[in-house]
């Protein structure tokens, strides 16, 4: 007799600053339960995951969003302050309680202020339901969740980015594989030409790297996920090719590369066949892309058994492409198509939205814009008082549906001044919204920056991407046949990207740069659909704001 019984998985976690060494440097990392990178959550699509949230913190709040994960029927527990709910006091405790209902590579984070940037992270990974099948094989798997690390603290951070004059926070010192990179020194300094010295690790460092042991032919799958608060990455394993089979928890159609880009808030499954001479280890490296490197390559190894993990090497780690080779990453994207048999998108859309993105300066002070409106979250989070109809909680007017048609996206804007906003779109329900996606020239010339876009509570189909500004021409080069479902899709420099969603959640969710300090400085907006028809909200999603006060009130619902 089987079982399909879903089941429900619960967890006590409570958040903490400690002391911690990501780069074998000392600082303050947000650890949950004494770890970091937080523990790794590991279900089954179908079951329902219960965690009871305890803030430890001293002096500030906390929540945590499951990236990724849907929230159908709990957008309260979608963990994103201002907008599903209340941040958790210090001392309180929040239950996010969602079912995971689709398998995939996912990750938690952190969504108040900076805290991601801080370290509040870890994986969210869905196994296929019982007696379901992945549509591809493997004998073993990996678990690799990339990160950047500052020394500055992400208050020091913060506080700079909000300052006037500006202060920016720079190239990260390190980038982690699994919480775990190497400042002072390096695995690979023996094929550098520099100052690097090589790494004296005994395997037991908070910064050692996690080896990857694999045993000869046979197929492993890497999970990996990109939760960074800067840097876009590009992963290789040297001598081996990988197969791209997943994006985001949705399949696609299988691919080979030699290398593979991630930007931050994105995962993929690859397959690694371990066909190469057996009695050699390989590195796996992970370098930056899209911003000028500033940081050493993140390594670990790729260790063959029997043979020995300590044994390096014998030639340099793979050449992480240059920079600014957008073609190279372009080629990557534009591979990314569902897999046969996924759904596809209706054929026709409801609304399109077009959004600008945009540098700007506020009173002096550096934003980001969309549409000319940089977002200030309120006091109030949306889910509650849409649902209330709070009407002083937020601007009432629907935020802008374009920009001006004369606006030259290739150079600096004419007149940079932006206004501060905290609109929402409102979506009609199970309404098909087009979104599209227009990057520009930032406050200095020449230079346009990659953002990757991060949706709440749905998927999109990625439509297409293309240059310089979106026109009509642009409509039929559009893929309607068998675009990828996401839920991050970057805009690449002076470019645009086209997405499309159904809005079916009823729910308040953020759509913003998944890039921390461009949030941190506006870089968002918020859609809302269906709210009338949300359940019974918590509570403790509510005790703030005007819905504080609201439900404070004796009332007699
Ligand atoms: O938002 C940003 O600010 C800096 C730079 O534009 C101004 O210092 C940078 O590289 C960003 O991505």
């Amino acid at each position: 007799q089987l079982s399909f019984a879903a089941k429900t998985r619960h967890f006590k976690w409570a958040v903490e600053y400690m002391f911690w060494a990501p780069d074998c440097q000392e600082h303050v990392v947000m650890g949950i339960n004494g770890q970091f990178p937080g523990p790794t959550i590991r279900a089954k699509a179908g079951d329902t995951i219960a965690i009871e949230l305890t803030n430890k913190l001293h002096t500030e709040g906390v929540v945590i969003h499951w990236h990724g994960i849907r929230q159908l029927g709990t957008p309260w527990a979608d963990g994103t302050a201002s907008i599903s709910q209340c941040a958790i006091n210090p001392g309180e405790t929040f239950l996010y309680r969602f079912k995971v209902d689709k398998a995939g590579t996912y990750f938690y984070h952190g969504h108040l202020g900076m805290q991601r940037s801080a370290g509040l992270y870890g994986s969210l990974i869905v196994d296929v339901a019982e007696g379901e099948k992945e549509p591809f094989h493997y004998d073993g798997e990996f678990n690799l969740l990339l990160s950047d690390w500052w020394h500055e603290s992400v208050h020091e951070q913060e506080v700079g980015l909000s300052s006037n004059p500006f202060r920016w926070i720079g190239e990260p010192q390190s980038l982690l594989i699994n919480g775990r990179g190497q400042y002072n020194c390096s695995l690979a300094a023996q094929f550098s030409n520099g100052t690097t010295e090589q790494c004296k690790l005994r395997g037991n460092e908070q910064c050692a790297p996690q080896i990857l042991h694999v045993l000869p032919n046979k197929t492993y799958r890497i999970r990996i996920a990109s939760t960074t608060a800067l840097a876009s990455l590009n992963l290789a394993v040297a001598n081996h090719k990988m197969v791209v089979v997943e994006a985001d928890g949705n399949y696609v159609q299988p691919f080979e590369v030699e290398d593979m880009d991630i930007y931050s808030g994105e995962s993929y499954s690859v397959l690694l066949t371990t066909n190469q001479d057996p009695s050699k280890n390989y590195w796996v490296s992970v370098g930056v892309r899209g911003r000028k490197p500033q940081t050493p390559q993140g390594l670990t190894i790729l260790n063959y058994r029997p043979t020995s993990a300590s044994k390096l090497p014998l030639t340099p780690p793979p050449v992480t492409p240059r920079w600014d080779d957008y073609n190279h990453s372009k080629s990557f994207s534009n591979k990314i198509l569902a897999l046969m048999g996924s759904p596809k998108p209706p054929r026709s859309f409801d609304r399109r939205i077009f959004l600008l993105n945009t540098q700007n300066r506020i009173s002096g002070f550096t934003k980001w814009a969309i549409n000319n409106v940089s977002l200030v979250l309120p006091a109030t989070p949306y889910l509650g008082s849409i649902k209330f109809g709070l009407k002083g909680a937020f601007d009432q007017n629907s935020p802008p549906e374009n920009f001006p048609g004369d606006y030259d996206v290739m150079k600096p804007a004419l007149n940079p001044n932006s206004t501060h906003g905290n609109g929402v779109y409102l979506l009609g329900l199970n309404t098909t919204v087009d979104i599209i996606l227009q990057n520009a020239n930032a406050l200095a010339a020449d230079v346009s920056e990659i953002h990757p876009w991060h949706l709440h509570g749905h998927d999109f189909w990625v439509l297409g991407y293309g240059e310089g500004k979106f026109s009509e021409k642009d409509e039929k080069k559009l893929n309607l046949k068998n675009p990828p479902l996401r839920n991050t899709a970057v805009i690449f420099p002076f470019g645009w990207t086209a997405l499309r969603f159904v809005a079916d959640n009823p729910g308040a969710w953020a759509f913003h740069c998944h890039i921390e300090p461009h949030l941190h400085m506006g870089m968002g907006v918020v859609f809302a659909e269906g709210v009338h028809r949300v359940g019974r909200i918590p509570n403790e999603a509510l005790a703030c704001g005007l819905t504080g006060k609201r439900f404070l009130k004796p009332t007699k619902n």
